[in-house]
């Protein structure tokens, strides 16, 4: 079975290796000319990504769609947000950690603790 980590850390150092810094060339390359062009462009990736998966889900959910096409939309999304990441001297493992740091905290708990401090922050 594939270790989901690994994967996302292999496409984080090809993405990397692919910086114009790191001597990408963006004829030879789609990251490297992503990253060429700079944040208008796999920014705009990101939105049309996240466009399709929600297409791709709303086409599942009303029985129109295949799971295959859902999976594929959001590994583009994820991909593109990877690019961005590593644009922003970031990487998966950030997103990890910050998953793992929110683990096990319920998002109903999390949201009432911050309108808490809002209010507090307030008087
Ligand atoms: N995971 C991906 C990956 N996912 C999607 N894509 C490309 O992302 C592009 C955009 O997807 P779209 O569905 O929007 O395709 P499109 O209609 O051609 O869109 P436009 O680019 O024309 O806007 C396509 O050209 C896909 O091939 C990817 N390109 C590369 N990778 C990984 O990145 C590595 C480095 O790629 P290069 O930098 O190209 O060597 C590869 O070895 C892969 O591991």
């Amino acid at each position: 079975m594939t270790n989901s980590t690994d994967t996302l850390d292999r496409l984080a150092a090809v993405i990397e290796s692919r910086k114009p810094a790191n001597g990408g060339d963006p004829e030879k390359s789609y990251v490297a000319r992503l990253l060429h062009k700079g944040p208008d462009a796999f920014l705009k990736k990101v939105a049309e990504e996240a466009g399709e998966t929600v297409m791709a889900a709303k086409d599942l959910q009303y029985g129109a769609g295949d799971a295959k096409a859902l999976v594929g939309e959001v590994a583009d999304l994820w991909f593109h947000s990877m690019i961005t990441l590593a644009h922003f001297g970031l990487s998966p493992a950030d997103v990890v950690a910050e998953l793992a740091r929110r683990e096990g905290l319920s998002g109903l708990e999390e949201k009432a603790l911050r309108k808490a401090q809002a209010r507090e922050q307030g008087e």
